[in-house]
């Protein structure tokens, strides 16, 4: 703080040549204005005080005075220069004011002794309350803190600071940094020592007497002037650090656990979502949970309805890509035209109907997942090349483009052909047959994994029930029916016919009757015939003979045949028979007759 900050104007100045001159008429105009002090200035120059006397006068010894009836003036009375800076109350004077020059000595004003008191007074406190705060942050701080002088003796270590060296403050206060490095408390080189020497922030790790390193930051203290006035060190608890990033590694591994047991347990989830109870489908099952870690190209093969794009949904669904698209294409049921330009997009302009600003296509769309290329099989050997390149090269170009697109998915393809015998006929790719063949995966027909179907039936019975909020069961007679149907259609003919026969069936139990003719009328190749069924379910009591079967008789026949045979042996008697199916009596007698049986 400047001393110029308080320099005010007098409120009234004593010319020196009217002092001299009329001196009774400055003392009556102080006593005016109730002044007991003026600034008396000669020609804008300090030169002194005239102080009134109101009854005895007082001469400070030494001073050179002038006497005048009351008063006296004093010209080594006290000024100081404008540019002196306040740090603490110097000079004793009995004035009540002050003179204030600038460098050439001209006459500013004056500052009144009782405000700067009062400003210094409150600096003081000020500046005291300051040094309580830093004492108490100093003390409080977790951190170890030293402090040096410029030349390098400590001149303060806080209770952290004897916590983490294990040395006591006497041991450090009035020590020079050099000493400590001697008397082996601090290790060399001192980054204190160093900090202060080099006179910059130096850090680094220092070992204490307990053994622990600790890093240590030093800063060097410079005042206004850019001299230095000391250093001062922080040390950090790295023993509390070190817990913290053990214990963090550790939730890390435990979060990195927890996240791969999820990922496996979704997996799980997906795959119980697959009917698997025959060996071959649990095989299937299995390699698809193995490939799904993996991202290589994946060539499903079976019949159509086996199931072949819910193992390449399912595989998406639990890879590293899960959380990119899943892109399907049917190849087999596009234009090859239409195919292409689906499959790679087309460039604005590409062909006649083409959009203006051109498309992009489903490799584009599948980018960070996966394609599925379902009857790839289908695929002309002209763009059997395009998907080859991409393959490859992970590359293609659109319709009517020349510049090469990158793309990242995922490439299954399925079909239902022998791409083998496509080979020979010239329809299909080698290069690209064994590109695709990486990992392949057959799912074999219904027909002959006959293991699955009860479980199947189960499956979809529970979907169609939560579907249509029905409660439907289904006659054990019908699943040993259906499990040796020859299923042309697959796990789709399946799941339609459940469908079929929740929704329209009025009864909750689904029985042999509720079958529908045309389901029977298909041609099949089941090597059982429903007749022969129902005899190895083996009801031991049947008493019923039966002719020959008639050859021509079609599924639908047999299986109404079975029935009446079943239900006799069931009931005993026609009636029974008859009512138990809802029919008059003589329609059964009139099938009995039709079917050739006859009852004992
Ligand atoms: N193992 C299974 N468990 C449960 N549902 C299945 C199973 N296999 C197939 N499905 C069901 O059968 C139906 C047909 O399956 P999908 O469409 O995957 O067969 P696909 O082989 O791809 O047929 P296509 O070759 O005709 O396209 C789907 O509704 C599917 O949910």
């Amino acid at each position: 703080m400047l001393l110029s900050e308080f320099v005010r104007s007098p409120k009234y100045t004593v010319d020196l040549n009217l002092l001299q001159s009329d001196s009774q008429r400055v003392i009556s105009k102080m006593k005016a204005l109730s002044l007991l002090e003026a600034p008396v200035s000669n020609e804008g120059r300090w030169a002194g005080i005239f102080r009134v006397f109101p009854s005895v006068q007082v001469f400070p010894s030494g001073s050179t005075v002038q006497f005048t009836e009351f008063g006296v003036w004093m010209d080594d009375a006290p000024y100081l220069y404008a540019d002196t800076e306040i740090k603490e109350w110097q000079f004793l004077t009995d004035h009540n004011i002050i003179g204030v020059v600038n460098k050439e000595e001209e006459f500013l004003g004056v500052i009144y002794v009782a405000d700067l008191q009062r400003e210094i007074h409150s600096m003081y406190k000020k500046a005291s309350e300051r040094n309580r705060e830093m004492d108490a942050i100093i003390d409080n701080a977790y951190d170890g803190i030293l402090i040096a002088d410029a030349l390098g003796y400590v001149t303060r270590v806080n209770p952290s600071f004897c916590r983490l060296t294990g040395v006591n403050e006497q041991s450090f206060v009035g020590v020079h940094l050099t000493e400590l490095v001697k008397q082996g408390i601090f290790k060399e080189p001192s980054v204190t020592w160093q900090s202060l020497q080099e006179r910059r922030e130096v850090s680094g790790l220092q070992r204490y007497p307990t053994g622990q390193e600790h890093l240590v930051t030093s800063v060097p203290i410079f005042d206004q002037a850019g001299k230095i006035q000391g250093v001062v060190a922080n040390v950090r608890d790295m023993s509390e650090l070190s817990r913290l990033r053990e214990e963090l590694a550790e939730v890390q591994d435990q979060s990195q656990l927890y996240k791969t047991e999820l990922s496996n347990l979704r997996k799980r989830v997906f795959f119980d979502e697959i009917v698997a109870v025959s060996p071959q489908m649990r095989n299937v099952r299995e390699l698809a949970e193995r490939v799904a870690n993996f991202d290589s190209t994946v060539l499903i093969l079976g019949e159509s309805g086996v199931g072949k794009e819910v193992i390449a949904s399912l595989i998406h669904k639990s890879s590293a890509r899960s959380q990119g698209p899943f892109v399907k294409i049917n190849c087999g049921a596009l234009s090859e035209e239409l195919l292409e330009s689906e499959l790679f997009g087309y460039e604005s302009g590409a062909f006649t109907g083409a959009r203006k600003a051109g498309k992009i296509g489903l490799f584009e769309a599948a980018e960070g997942g996966c394609i599925f290329l379902d009857e790839i099989g289908e695929m002309s050997p002209a763009l059997q090349v395009k998907v080859l390149r991409v393959l490859q090269e992970q590359e293609f170009t659109r319709v009517g483009g020349v510049e090469p697109i990158q793309v990242n998915c995922r490439i299954i393809a399925a079909t239902h052909r022998n791409l083998k015998e496509q080979i020979r006929k010239g329809l299909f790719r080698e290069d690209l047959y064994y590109r695709l063949y990486v990992v392949p995966l057959h799912i074999p027909p219904l027909r002959e994994r006959k293991e699955d179907i009860p479980a199947m039936l189960q499956y979809f019975l529970n979907k169609y029930n939560q579907k249509y909020g029905t409660q439907k069961t289904i006659h054990p007679v019908v699943i040993q029916l259906l499990q040796h149907y020859s299923w042309p259609g697959n796990v789709r003919q399946l799941s339609n016919l459940i469908e079929r026969m929740v929704v329209t069936i009025p009864e909750t139990v689904i029985c042999e009757h509720h079958l529908p003719e045309d389901f029977f009328n298909l041609e099949n190749s089941s090597e059982d015939s429903s007749l022969d069924v129902l005899k190895k379910t083996g009801n031991r009591h049947i008493s019923i003979k039966t002719k020959v079967p008639n050859k021509s008789l079609n599924a639908f026949n047999e299986m109404e045949r079975d029935i009446i045979i079943q239900s006799l042996s069931r009931f005993g008697s026609i009636r029974k028979v008859a009512q138990a199916l809802g029919v008059s009596h003589t329609a059964i007698i009139k099938k009995m007759k039709k079917y050739g049986i006859e009852k004992n």
